[in-house]
Formats: structure tokens, C-alpha cells, sequence
């Protein structure tokens, strides 16, 4: 399939909370093969639209499609099942487990003798958690995390955690990575490691959406960004293109987004 019909599709989202217009029919169209970023002010609406694509909230208005297959109506963990993965904008690790560990909670979805099992001490989950255990470590070292399978969440630095849980994310190979604030809370030095991180995992099958307010980040990475203000989009373009645009300039100026 082409970048184009292995797309992730918004066509007229439109969510209200108690009359209150949040999202006012948004068309979005986000291509396998780029990396896609949802900008906009504080209350434009981009989580929102986040958790419709993903199912948390179930807009009134509109359809979600990937790949042309719908998705309204379908709970996350379905939507997971399909390969539709997210990260969350607070590190959410499980502390008692190995990093490796919690990478390997990855897997649940593509497992075949059952998550659970391959984490007992069962014959016929050993080949699984071996298996599952190499996924993990090869998912760390792509991230750049060669030597930290071992350790627990809570002895890495945040930058170290934040590249975990995409590693987490992406083991079981999704189709759609759609990132909250990956940024959030790193220093300058780990937003540059997430930067080329999540630039290697661009690939031609793989559709990534990031929310972001670090503008640095989004200009440098994003092929494509969607420009979002109270419920509408303003601008659609290229970072060139967004960055020049008069809407968004007087929309970021004056307000102080750009952290
Ligand atoms: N569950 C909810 N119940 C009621 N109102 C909500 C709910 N979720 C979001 N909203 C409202 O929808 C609007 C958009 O919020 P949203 O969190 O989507 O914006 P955002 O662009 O992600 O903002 P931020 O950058 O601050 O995270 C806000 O007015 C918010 O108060």
C-alpha cells in the first residue's frame, strides 16, 4: 500500500462538551511514511482530537478510518489491536518491572501464547518470553538504549524513560505512533536524543502524529503540520510553510506557546 491508502483519516470531527464546541468538523489526513504534527495554543483542542483518533472520546460528529477501515466506535485496546498505539504525556512505566520488562508489555497485542504466560514460569511461555525478551532489547537498542534492559524505570533519567516508553510503543511494530507531548519535561540535551530517535523510526509503513508545544522539535522533524485553534485549523502545511503563515504568526505571537 502507498503512503496515501495507509493513511490514518478524519473526515468532519466534531466533539461538544455539554454545548461547548471543542473540535468543529475537522478533516485530518495523516500519511504513512512522514512524521505529522498537531500544533496550537493551550485549549485548541489538540488532545481532544488526539483521543477521538485513538478512542478515548467518541466525537458526535464524523468518521475515523485507517487504511480505509473504520474505527468509530472501536475502544482503544481494539484500535491498539489494529496497531494504533500511543504514548502518554506522563512517563507511565511500571516501576516494579525491568525495563525490559515494561517494553515487553509491548508485545500483549502480538503475542500467541498469551501475554500473561509468557511472563509465568511455564514451558510453553519460554519460548515466547525469549522471543519476546530479543524483540524488547532490539526495540532499546534502535532507540538508542543499548545497556539498560536490565535496569528498573526509576534509575533512568527522564529522557531515558521517555525513549522507554516509545520503545514500548513500537516493539510490536505498529502501523499508527501517536505521541502526547514527547517532549514534556526533558531538558534540551534529551529533547535532542528524542529528536533523532524519533526521526530513525520514520519508515514507509509506519504513520506518526505528534502533539507537541516545543516548536523546535515539531519544525525539525515534522514533514507535515496541522496548525489547530479553538476547534478549526488554521493552517496545514509544510514547517516552512506554518512557520510563514500570517494566521499562525499572529496566533503564536503574543502568546507564549513557543517554550
Ligand atoms: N473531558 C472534558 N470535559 C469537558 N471539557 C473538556 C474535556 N476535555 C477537553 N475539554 C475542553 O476542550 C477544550 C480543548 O481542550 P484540549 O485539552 O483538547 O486542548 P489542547 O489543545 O490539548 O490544550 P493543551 O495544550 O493545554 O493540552 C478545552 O476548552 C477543554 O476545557
Amino acid at each position: 500500500m502507498d503512503q496515501m491508502t495507509n493513511a490514518l483519516r478524519g473526515e468532519g470531527i466534531a466533539l461538544s462538551f455539554g454545548g461547548i464546541k471543542v473540535l468543529k468538523g475537522l478533516d485530518v489526513d495523516f500519511r504513512a511514511g512522514e512524521i505529522t504534527g498537531l500544533i496550537g495554543p493551550n485549549g485548541a483542542g489538540k488532545t481532544s482530537l488526539f483521543n477521538c483518533l485513538t478512542g478515548a472520546y467518541s466525537p458526535q460528529k464524523g468518521t475515523i478510518s485507517y487504511a480505509g477501515q473504520p474505527l468509530n466506535g472501536l475502544p482503544p485496546a481494539a484500535r491498539a489491536a489494529r496497531g494504533i498505539v500511543r504514548s502518554f504525556q506522563h512517563v507511565a512505566l511500571c516501576p516494579d518491572l525491568t525495563v525490559r520488562e515494561n517494553v515487553m508489555m509491548g508485545l500483549a497485542r502480538t503475542g500467541t501464547a498469551g501475554w500473561l504466560s509468557a511472563f509465568l514460569p511455564l514451558p510453553r511461555g519460554r519460548q515466547e518470553r525469549s522471543d519476546m525478551a530479543r524483540a524488547a532489547d532490539a526495540a532499546l537498542a534502535d532507540l538508542g538504549l543499548p545497556d539498560v534492559g536490565d535496569r528498573h524505570p526509576g534509575e533512568l533519567p527522564p529522557g531515558m524513560q521517555r525513549l522507554v516508553e516509545i520503545a514500548r510503543a513500537v516493539v510490536g511494530k505498529p502501523s499508527v505512533l501517536m505521541l502526547d507531548e514527547p517532549a514534556a519535561g526533558l531538558n534540551n540535551a534529551e529533547t535532542q536524543d528524542l529528536t533523532a530517535a524519533l526521526r530513525k523510526l520514520v519508515s514507509p509503513d509506519l504513520v506518526m502524529v505528534v502533539v507537541e508545544h516545543d516548536m523546535d522539535l515539531v519544525m525539525s522533524i515534522c514533514d507535515r503540520i496541522y496548525v489547530l485553534n479553538f476547534g478549526e485549523f488554521v493552517a496545514v502545511g509544510s514547517p516552512a510553510e506554518v512557520r510563514s503563515n500570517p494566521d499562525v504568526i499572529r496566533i503564536y505571537l503574543g502568546s507564549d506557546e513557543d517554550e
